[in-house]
């Protein structure tokens, strides 16, 4: 899932904030435990969330897509006093681990996991309003998830989406269903006035989107 030259990569992450601890434990438990150890955020992405919610001091956060919990905890970090983060995982045997890495990581108290389909769940959840929402469950519903969330999205919010540049194929000939969605919703969010995004070339590329104030 990397776009960058790994040379560059280990160059970045010997920069960045050390991994705390505990985030290096759920790492290396879900490579050790977990199918797909790929998804989960990882050292350098999961500074980046975590530097992104300080600088927003989020009261409100929703998460789609949990998997290990690592990103929920990450983004746990720049909660304001008495904050929130929501998360939500569609894979029940995902359950038990979840809930184990949420109970250890000292946020416990402001973690919220829901577990079940996101699309019914976000409209459980239809009294939030988010500072930050991160978009990174299954890819074919990325606009979907984007339309639910807008209007729960508070003005100057922002809302991140993972793997926008798709190991790359988004920019060259690929043309599988995979990569035409991934284009085709990054191509509505850059003509959609109600935001301004940016996408960061950070491991599988990171979408930025800032709702406009009113
Ligand atoms: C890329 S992983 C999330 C990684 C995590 N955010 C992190 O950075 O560590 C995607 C997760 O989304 C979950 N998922 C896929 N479709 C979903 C859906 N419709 N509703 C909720 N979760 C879903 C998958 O089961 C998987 O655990």
């Amino acid at each position: 899932m990397e776009i960058l030259d790994p040379a560059l990569q280990a160059y970045l992450e010997q920069h960045c904030p050390p991994e705390p601890k505990m985030l290096i434990t759920i790492n290396r438990e879900t490579h050790l435990k977990v199918l797909k150890a790929n998804m989960l955020s990882g050292h350098y992405q999961g500074r980046l969330l975590s530097m992104l919610s300080k600088m927003l001091q989020p009261k409100c956060i929703l998460e789609i897509g949990t998997y290990t919990g690592y990103a929920t905890i990450c983004l746990a970090e720049g909660l304001v006093e008495g904050g929130e983060i929501h998360t939500i995982e569609v894979n029940l045997e995902m359950e038990e681990m979840i809930r184990k890495n949420f109970k250890n990581s000292g946020f416990e108290d402001r973690i919220f996991p829901h577990f079940g389909d996101a699309a019914q769940i976000i409209l459980e959840l239809s009294d939030k309003n988010y500072d930050i929402v991160f978009i990174d469950a299954d890819k074919k519903s990325n606009y979907a998830y984007f339309q639910l969330i807008i209007d729960q999205l508070k003005p100057g919010g922002v809302i991140i989406v993972d793997n926008v540049l798709w190991k790359g194929k988004v920019y060259n000939q690929a043309n599988d269903t995979d990569t035409r969605t991934i284009r085709e919703f990054n191509k509505l969010i850059s003509t959609d006035d109600r935001v301004e995004q940016l996408i960061l070339p950070v491991r599988d590329g990171i979408m930025l989107i800032r709702k406009k104030q009113l």
